[in-house]
């Protein structure tokens, strides 16, 4: 990259609903859930299944637990989100906005505001918030930012940050932000990733013949694993594992936040709690890699609803290890692949 290109900077995350209002959720789970990406039915079965049937059952629910992690500023992966635009900020020359899939801000106002500050940007860095590929976040979110930068004809080239998950940078960052964690008295150390349907692992398969079909896939090499979510996250798993030099009796991975009946990648999260206490395993740690800011599947899902599990089940101290969030090595990560 040449050092004079003016660019800007945009991070991408997810996106929250505006309010913990049952009718600002609905709005939000109707946008996600009806992404082709996500919920991966023909338009009219999808339809039918988000607006008929999924949403009006799993908004007051999730208004609920939007509810228990809101802040006075907001959302919390919104907050943090801006929090992380204001330290990369610090540490960068470019200006940095925020852009959501879902919901606000939208890629469309973060490029505006690109454009406004700087009317003669050459290009636009984006950085998905999403170290693994999957169809229904880093894919989906790329692909929106294309979209919106090809139909209103930004003057301005669109360049992606590539999944991240086996990055020295990333790794080390993760790595140091648990070391605190591990000083503590532990048994377990699980690695909790949000899930994914396994069929949107084997419709990822750029070779349509090695995810989920050859015997211990994700360890065998392969070009699939460009694409492979369950690759990915074992590799960070392993690569933490061996950064921090945790024996391999001493983590576990797993995935959570199922929606609806179809399989998903295995282990389940909810069940490996339950289970783990019967093991031997009373003390843990729990860490969610798949994302980098706090929301609601860490902050709720996890540090409420999982450590309930544990514990029912017998555990006896549950320690959640917060997402990267703000950490400076993360900020200085992100501050060097934006000006490579
Ligand atoms: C790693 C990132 C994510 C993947 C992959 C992903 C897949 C995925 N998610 C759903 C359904 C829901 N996810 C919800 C919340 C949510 N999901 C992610 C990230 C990934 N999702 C984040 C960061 C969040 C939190 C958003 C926040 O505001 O804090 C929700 C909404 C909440 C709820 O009702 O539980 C749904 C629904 C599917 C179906 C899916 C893959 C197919
Ligand atoms: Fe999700
Ligand atoms: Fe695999």
């Amino acid at each position: 990259m040449n050092a004079t290109t003016k660019r800007g900077i945009v991070l991408m995350n997810l996106g929250s609903p505006d309010s913990t209002e049952v009718k600002d959720v609905k709005k939000y789970l109707n946008e996600f859930l009806m992404d082709e990406r996500v919920i991966d039915s023909p338009y009219l079965l999808r339809l039918l299944l988000v607006r008929g049937m999924i949403v009006p059952f799993r908004a007051a629910k999730s208004a609920h637990a939007y509810q228990t992690v809101w802040t006075k500023e907001g959302s919390p992966l919104i907050v943090i989100s801006k929090h992380l635009q204001e330290a990369l900020q610090e540490q960068v020359d470019e200006p940095v906005e925020i852009a959501m899939r879902y919901g606000n801000p939208s890629p469309k106002t973060a490029f505006d505001s690109l454009l406004k500050q700087m009317p003669d940007i050459e290009e636009v860095v984006a950085v998905p918030l999403y170290p693994h590929y999957a169809m229904s976040s880093y894919e989906t979110a790329v692909e929106y930012a294309k979209e919106v930068h090809a139909k209103h004809k930004y003057p301005f080239k669109l360049t992606i940050i590539p999944p991240y998950y086996n990055n020295e940078d990333y790794i080390n960052a993760l790595a140091e932000s648990m070391k605190p964690f591990l000083q503590q008295e532990y048994d377990h150390v699980l690695f909790s990733y949000h899930g994914v349907p396994e069929r949107h692992i084997l419709k990822g398969d750029i070779t349509g013949q090695h995810c989920l079909k050859v015997a211990d896939c994700c360890n065998v090499d392969s070009p699939a694993h460009t694409q492979c979510y369950r690759h990915q996250c074992t590799r960070t798993t392993q690569l933490v594992a061996e950064k921090l030099g945790l024996p391999k009796d001493k983590f576990s991975l797993s995935f959570q936040s199922r929606l609806g009946r179809s399989e998903w990648l295995k282990p389940y999260t909810a069940v490996r709690l339950a289970e783990l206490p019967k093991e031997g395993i009373k003390k843990i740690l729990v860490l969610c890699p798949a994302f980098v800011s706090d929301c609601l599947e860490t902050l709720e899902e996890i540090a409420m609803g999982g450590k309930e599990i544990f514990m029912e089940a017998g555990g006896e101290s549950f320690t959640m290890i917060p997402c990267l969030n703000v950490n400076p090595l993360w900020v200085k990560a992100l501050a060097k692949w934006v000006e490579a």
